[in-house]
């Protein structure tokens, strides 16, 4: 059986820690078109925050993963088609490679191994809170994250990897670089998208974009038009 990310073009972050845009709802955002929605962010994040973004988005009938950014605020709920949680295979601390992850597993009871997967990081805009929490070395060619990528498939066997740019469009040889490198692994890639072009481009090079602060930042309906833009990205690589 296939696992849902190999379905997905497009997946909403929704960060518990910042407001809609203007009047908008949960329920708008979940009207987008977006094939999954991840709740997470870096900073600020809580369990009773990301509580009451799960409670707004679920019965909306999209795919709800909570993606943590440390133990503490996982949510155990039943509304949540499961949990992504990250692994940042260039920081320069193994808290974010393994640490925190240990740590999780030690205090937590009962995890739901059935609905916890892990995605292998590779954070590249510098200037992101998840580059300097983790100190992510993001000086790096696109060659070395090509090999980041196979890495994570190979030898650690990720089945998803995730370029990460948050905040600025990231480059697209670097991207397209980690997309050669796999074989059978699901790249996300995320970071500064804002329109349907941003979107069609990474689309070309990515199996799924991810878009989070525009949802925040300018609305459901500019979140819409990168639906569209990946989609028709992924559709003229399928005609080709
Ligand atoms: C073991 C558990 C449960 C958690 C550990 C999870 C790890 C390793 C987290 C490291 C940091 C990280 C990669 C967080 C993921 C979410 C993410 C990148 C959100 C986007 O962050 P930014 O856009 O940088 O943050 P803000 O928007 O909050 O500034
Ligand atoms: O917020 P943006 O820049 O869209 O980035 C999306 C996502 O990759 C953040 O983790
Ligand atoms: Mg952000």
């Amino acid at each position: 059986m296939s696992a849902p990310w190999e379905e997905w073009d497009h997946i909403l972050k929704i960060d518990p820690d910042k407001e809609l845009y203007g009047d908008e709802t949960f329920a708008d955002a979940c009207k987008t078109g977006t094939d999954a929605i991840e709740i997470g962010g870096t900073l600020d994040v809580t369990s009773e925050k990301a509580t009451r973004v799960i409670e707004a988005c679920k019965e909306h009938g999209v795919p709800l993963y909570q993606e943590p950014s440390n133990p503490a605020v996982v949510v155990d709920d039943e509304a949540l088609d499961g949990y992504l949680i990250p692994t940042v295979f260039n920081a320069d601390d193994p808290f974010w490679i393994t640490g925190a992850h240990k740590e999780w597993v030690r205090i937590a009871d009962d995890l739901d191994w059935d609905r916890t997967h892990t995605e292998a990081y590779i954070v590249l805009n510098p200037d992101a809170s998840a580059a300097e929490l983790t100190g992510a070395d993001c000086d790096l060619t696109p060659e070395e994250v090509g090999a980041y990528a196979r890495v994570a498939e190979k030898m650690f066997g990720q089945d998803i990897v995730y370029v990460e740019y948050s905040g600025t469009l990231g480059d697209r040889e670097t991207v397209k670089a980690a997309h050669d490198a796999l074989e059978e692994s699901t790249l996300f890639y995320g970071g500064g998208i804002h329109d349907y072009d941003d979107a069609h481009a990474m689309g070309k090079v990515a199996d799924a974009v991810v878009v989070g602060d525009l949802l925040h930042d300018e609305g459901a309906d500019a979140v819409c038009e990168t639906v569209e833009g990946v989609k028709d990205a992924h559709a003229e690589l399928a005609d080709a």
